[in-house]
């Protein structure tokens, strides 16, 4: 048995050496062609040649676009959607770019180069398993499989900066430290203040974590490098850990430098949790995180920054002191913030004259930057498509829909009839709220999406801590929960599911009072029907009831009209504060939040008081909300 893997080894060895060899050759030889050629990325190139800086391209069957510039540098870009597009390139070819379609490439020779290699390959990753087995990771001959797969980005060259991030300006408050330090580590050590380590950026995915760790590196000049978290989880054990430390050193290099490390979450995750006694190769790589963050002296000029879209589920040990201990949240953009990154976007593009950027980002609730700048791009290939020199308002409609529908995020995106409905919504909670004397008080509107369950939401909360609830208390938190679905149907007279939750709550909340709280004068004080549920593998399995079919039926019926009359109640009341109501909708609609405050001072005002501080806002733009609900 000890002697197996011995022999193979021995075998298997010499082979492994001539394919690391042959690799070599193969890979000076790619190297030799593509050496002068600039990665950049699609949207990239769509923006070189809107520019107008673009002069020929080249594209391969696979999808390789190679452009050359004016002034005779070479783009590459992966692009297999421009292939597709027949019609873009076809218009490229009118505005004078030199469009070639090419057969041969680089990559076809890795392609063959692999197949010959096939079997070579499947012995090696046989004699892998077998080190892996035997649990030995070391001392592989000439194994290279540890080059560090991170990723430079020359700060020079495609610099990013803060002003290329729009609306974070509370964030890059809190950034402007880091920068100073890794601007002048050593004096900023000097004048003895605390040294940033590590930087935890959280957010839904798309909100730009990524794009604000490159303009820290890009305001402070210094390099940074790129890794994702999924790169460290690898296949063999050992190999995660050693490019955690190639990373590290290879920074301290270069320092002053930021390391970055996307999807922490990928090698950060609690340790122990996985099945079976969890996974060694990921917990020897957190480990080596730790060890590496703890050993570098902050006066090194090192920062860390890392993103994450589950800061829950991370490792507590990265969050102690001397690690990730700051921590910044980036949030979905608001109105502002999404008119101020789509600026951003537009910049270089040519857009007709009448296009009106707060108009745009009204339309785009719940888009975050990805989704703005995937816009704008959609945009400027709609107009490219047309041969039109400039954008127009339509190709920025029909963009808004595309990413709307497109299988884009995950994050829920909001057509503008929608927004609608859950300003309605929203607004029918929070009136009532408002009006009702036992009801808590509002203490934030808003309609920015978060997340995929909630569209909006409406925050009440009680005045002070209590234990006891009375029953018109009760009986008003009931009517409040009603107020979105009666908003929806007064105003737009349909009813839409985002009403579904509600209505659940209400309805077992009524139960309770009706069956279990005794707040019924014709089912009695009685507790009926205790629960006696039991969990088990987390559903409910049993649930005993000590009354009869009779007083059931009696239950039910009672549900039922306190239901209804509380939902009527709810109607009249939004009914006579119809005006009040629609005023309000307005300023939510335009403004996507209220705060508490705000909003009991508007419920304070007259009408016309209202109506001038509604129509007077200059955020408030659009005034008819009902125009183009069908
Ligand atoms: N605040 C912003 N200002 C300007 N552009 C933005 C902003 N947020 C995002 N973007 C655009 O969206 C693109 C994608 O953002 P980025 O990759 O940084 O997001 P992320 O939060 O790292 O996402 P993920 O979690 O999916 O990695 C950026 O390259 C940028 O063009
Ligand atoms: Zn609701």
């Amino acid at each position: 048995m000890n002697n197996n893997p011995n022999r193979r080894g021995s075998l298997i060895g010499p082979l492994f050496i001539y394919f690391i060899l042959a690799m070599l050759i193969f890979m000076s030889i790619s190297q030799l062609n593509t050496s002068n050629i600039t990665e950049i990325s699609y949207t990239d190139l769509v923006n070189l040649i809107n520019q107008d800086t673009i002069i020929s391209l080249q594209i391969d069957t696979s999808g390789l676009i190679q452009a050359k510039a004016k002034n005779g540098q070479l783009f590459q870009v992966y692009a297999p959607t421009l292939l597709m597009d027949q019609a873009y390139v076809r218009a490229l070819a009118n505005d004078g770019i030199k469009v070639e379609y090419i057969q041969n490439t680089g990559a076809s020779w890795w392609v063959t180069m692999l197949i010959y290699m096939l079997p070579l390959i499947i012995l090696m990753f046989f004699w892998f398993w077998m080190f892996r087995r035997s649990g030995t990771g070391e001392g592989i001959p000439g194994a290279n499989y540890r080059r560090n797969p991170a990723r430079r980005y020359d700060s020079k060259r495609n610099k990013i900066t803060f002003n290329d991030v729009a609306g974070i300006d509370e964030v890059k408050e809190e950034l402007e430290d880091i920068v100073n330090f890794l601007k002048d580590p050593k004096n900023f050590s000097a004048l003895g203040a605390k040294m940033p380590k590590g930087v935890l950026l959280s957010g839904p995915p798309g909100t730009g974590k990524t794009l604000v760790a490159r303009a820290v590196a890009g305001e402070a000049d210094v390099p940074f490098y790129f890794m994702s978290g999924s790169d460290f989880v690898e296949l063999f054990v050992g190999v995660g850990a050693a490019r955690v430390r190639d990373l590290f050193k290879e920074a301290k290099e270069n320092s002053p430098a930021i390391i970055f490390i996307d999807e922490l979450d990928a090698v950060g995750r609690q340790r122990g949790t996985g099945l079976g006694g969890g996974h060694d190769e990921r917990e020897q790589t957190l480990n080596a995180l730790l060890v590496e963050m703890d050993g570098f002296d902050p006066r090194e000029g090192i920062v860390v920054m890392a993103a994450t879209n589950r800061p829950d589920i991370l490792d507590k040990a990265l969050l102690r002191p001397g690690r990730f201990d700051k921590k910044i949240f980036l949030d979905v953009p608001d109105l502002r913030a999404r008119e101020e990154i789509i600026k951003i976007h537009l910049r270089g593009k040519r857009i007709a004259d009448d296009i009106d950027v707060k108009s745009l980002a009204q339309s785009t609730p719940g888009f975050v930057g990805a989704d703005l700048e995937n816009m704008v791009n959609e945009a400027a290939l709609l107009a490219a498509r047309d041969n039109r020199d400039h954008i127009t308002n339509d190709d920025f409609q029909e963009a808004i829909e595309r990413v709307i529908v497109g299988p884009a995020r995950k994050s829920r995106k909001i057509t503008p009839k929608e927004k609608k409905v859950i300003t309605y919504h929203e607004l029918g909670h929070a009136v009532l709220g408002y009006l009702l004397p036992y009801a808590d008080p509002v203490h934030k509107i808003t309609i920015v999406p978060r997340g995929q369950a909630a569209l909006g939401y409406t925050m009440q909360l009680p005045s002070e801590d209590r234990f006891l609830i009375t029953e018109p208390e009760i009986k008003d938190k009931i009517v409040g929960m009603l107020g979105g679905r009666a908003a929806e149907e007064i105003v737009f007279n349909e009813i839409t599911t985002g009403a579904g939750n509600d209505l659940k709550r209400a309805t077992e909340l009524v139960r309770e009072m009706v069956a279990q709280l005794g707040m019924s004068e014709k089912i009695g004080p009685i507790a009926w029907g205790e629960e006696e549920g039991e969990i088990f593998l987390g559903r409910e399995i049993t649930r005993m009831k000590n009354f009869s079919q009779e007083t059931a039926k009696e239950i039910d019926s009672e549900i039922k009209n306190f239901i209804l009359s509380s939902y009527e109640k709810a109607k009249n009341l939004l009914s006579e504060n119809r005006k009040r109501l629609d005023l309000l909708a307005i300023y939510l609609y335009n403004k996507e939040n209220i705060s508490g405050k705000e909003f009991k001072k508007m419920m304070e005002m007259d009408i016309e008081e209202l109506n001038d501080y509604v129509l007077k806002d200059k955020d408030v733009k659009e005034t008819n909300l009902f125009v183009s609900y069908a």
